[in-house]
């Protein structure tokens, strides 16, 4: 019931790294078509070596395995396996991170990353008339110069990308560090996000929100331990884009049961639900649902609620926004 729910809500995603689509499958067949030598014989073995104990002990896995992408055509091929995977989910609009520095520093042309992911994003749109947008992420764990160098690759592909965002390893690297750049990119058009919150304490969420003046939080779970904060969310309507799964996963609540979504739910902040690198944390979106409203008892209204939220908290035109609002209307009155 629950299931067949979550798979009729038209939903958008919001929170997805393409790195973090890599299938097991396509990054074997990547490394073999690529020559790149990877430490697993199969990929049953690179499977067994996802068990991790918080974020970095993720990133050094995830980063290693990016190592096989080398041309448009992967980048094309690991995007279109995405696309093609949420369709069946029933996703009708993606806002998609890219990170560009763990290509460039090993010698990959921005370009080369950046057609070859637009490639497939405009083939979806021809498709399955899936939208999307393109949010270039700064590795927090780099320099600010390295970041700014970064934002200059970006500017003659600047229409195809819509905002910026901060992602990697979160503590010692506060947003203040970046914010310069996220000022220039603000001068330059773009909007912006960050992950902030996910291990890092509330304030790195205010550092974001007053220094890097995003319109959106990625994870802000830990935001719980802060009222004032709880209120500014609330008041404000900033959305966060939660990752059940991937919190799970990555040790920062020990079960499901322990999230507190529905906690942030209930006190009346726009909180959405997204996979984060769904190839590594057992699940895409349709499972994060799953998960979540098994384990946290969400009722119908609130799936809706999550569901609308996904659209709301985009960066689609207001009339697109509606749209897709009205299409879930619609449907819960049909069901
Ligand atoms: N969950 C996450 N947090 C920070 N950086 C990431 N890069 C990919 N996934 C990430
Ligand atoms: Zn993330």
């Amino acid at each position: 019931m629950t299931q067949q729910l979550i798979y009729a809500l038209p939903k958008a995603e919001l929170h997805l790294h393409i790195e973090g689509t890599l299938e097991p499958e396509l990054m074997f067949k990547l490394a073999q078509r690529n020559k790149i030598k990877i430490p697993f014989a199969s990929p049953e073995e690179i499977k067994k070596a996802y068990d991790f104990h918080n974020l970095q002990s993720f990133l050094d896995i995830y980063y290693q395995g990016a190592n096989v992408l080398q041309n448009s055509e992967d980048f094309f091929d690991l995007t279109w396996e995405y696309l093609r995977r949420v369709h069946q989910d029933n996703v009708k609009h993606v806002e998609i991170f890219f990170d560009p520095q763990t290509h460039t520093a090993r010698g990959i042309p921005f370009e080369t990353v950046i057609t070859g992911i637009k490639q497939a994003l405009d083939k979806a749109q021809r498709e399955y008339k899936m939208s999307s947008y393109l949010i270039l992420c700064f590795l927090r764990h780099l320099s600010e110069e390295e970041a700014f160098a970064t934002l200059n690759q970006a500017l003659p592909f600047k229409h195809w990308i819509k905002a910026v965002g901060l992602d990697s390893s979160e503590i010692g690297h506060p947003p203040q560090k970046f914010e310069r750049v996220f000022k220039q990119a603000m001068q330059e058009g773009f909007l912006s996000v960050a992950h902030a919150g996910e291990e890092a304490p509330a304030d790195y969420i205010w550092q974001a929100l007053e220094l890097l003046k995003v319109q959106r939080i990625d994870h802000g779970v830990q935001c719980i331990n802060d009222d004032k904060l709880i209120d500014y969310l609330k008041d404000k309507q900033i959305p966060l884009t939660v990752c059940p799964l991937s919190n799970i996963k990555l040790k920062v609540f020990h079960s499901m049961q322990e999230h507190t979504l529905k906690k942030l739910l209930d006190k009346g902040l726009c909180i959405t639900i997204n996979s984060d690198d769904p190839a590594y944390f057992g699940g895409y979106i349709n499972q994060n649902f799953q998960t979540a409203a098994e384990n946290l008892h969400l009722t119908k209204a609130e799936l809706i609620t999550l569901a609308k939220n996904s659209f709301k908290a985009s960066f689609l035109p207001e009339h697109e926004k509606t749209q897709h609002i009205e299409k879930i209307n619609n449907l819960t009155l049909s069901t």
